[in-house]
């Protein structure tokens, strides 16, 4: 087998020149915070439903070092049902005018078009887009609209039915190629591709074995030529692996996903839990390097 490049190799991958996104340097493993304001995501539904519980959550995750702070309005975990643009607009709108001097870009969490060009009116500076803007027909164009870099993200099909028997004949390579035509499609739109980074979207119709393929395989991404983002916080195939069915007792499992990522050069961590996840990188990369590694 093709001798596994050492970790030197791989954090080589880290360095290789990707443009800033929102202002935030790619050249180390970067981590997205999430603040979820809804009553039913499947790790934290309703902790941070109303907006002063999601605005202290968001102060929170940034004083513990989160570069970004993702907002999301509506769950997308498996079998969820759409949430309307007046509900998410309702959940998410209040939050975004209390943080607008929060000192990390906030990036939305939608699928919608008008959220997208509401959001970056009150000063979002990142769209993510767990459909890749391809659920919403407007989504190409408002998200070109805002200016804003974008997320885009490979979910099989829709939330509602996406677990309901995930198949694929190479997972790695039919992510990759629907990776690489939404980048082209947003290019199209007018998404320059420093403003493009993507996302394998761990646990959004995959089964266990398509999740640590991805995991296993997330260098290939780099291939695609923007930054690399993966989400694998307190998902189901940690508990799966664990017997483990309370999400927030896997945060260790969340730990051990983040720094498989770091370490093939993944610049952006989705976490739960920043802090920890933190302390985490801070110790493996300090070790990578033989010396404290200060940039996080
Ligand atoms: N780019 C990106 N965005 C995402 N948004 C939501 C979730 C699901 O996790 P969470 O937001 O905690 O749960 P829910 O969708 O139930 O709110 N995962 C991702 C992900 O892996 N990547």
């Amino acid at each position: 087998a093709m001798e596994e490049p050492a970790i030197a190799e791989r954090l080589e991958v880290l360095s290789a020149p990707r443009p800033a996104l929102a202002g935030v340097a790619m050249d180390a493993p970067r981590l997205m915070g999430i603040v979820n304001i809804t009553p039913d995501s499947f790790s934290d539904g309703g902790d941070f439903a109303e907006p002063e519980t999601a605005l202290a959550q968001a102060r929170r995750l940034a004083e513990e070092g989160a570069d970004f702070v993702d907002i999301g309005g509506e769950s997308t975990r498996p079998g969820s049902d759409p949430v309307s643009l007046e509900d998410e607009r309702a959940r998410v709108m209040p939050v975004l005018e209390g943080l607008s001097g929060l000192p990390a870009p906030i990036s939305i969490d939608t699928r919608k078009a008008a959220m997208m060009t509401e959001a970056a009116a009150k000063g979002a500076k990142v769209i993510n887009d767990v459909s890749g803007l391809t659920h919403d027909p407007d989504a190409l164009s408002a998200a070109a609209q805002t200016g804003l870099p974008v997320i885009l993200m490979h979910a099989l099909g829709d939330p509602k039915t996406m677990q309901d028997d995930p198949r694929y004949d190479d997972v790695l390579l039919e992510v990759y190629d629907f990776l690489a035509a939404r980048i082209d499609a947003a290019i199209a739109a007018g998404i320059p591709k420093e403003r493009i980074a993507v996302d394998p979207g761990i646990g959004f119709g995959k089964t266990l074995q398509h999740n640590l393929t991805l995991l296993n395989g997330l260098s290939l991404f780099h291939g695609l030529g923007v930054p690399v983002l993966v989400g694998a916080s307190r998902k189901r195939f940690i508990g799966t692996l664990n017997d483990e069915r309370e999400p927030k007792k896997r945060v260790p499992g969340s730990i051990a996903a983040a720094i498989t990522a770091a370490s093939q050069g993944v610049q952006i961590l989705r976490v739960h839990d920043v802090r920890e996840t933190r302390q985490a990188l801070r110790v493996w990369l300090s070790a990578a390097h033989g010396a404290p590694f200060d940039a996080l």
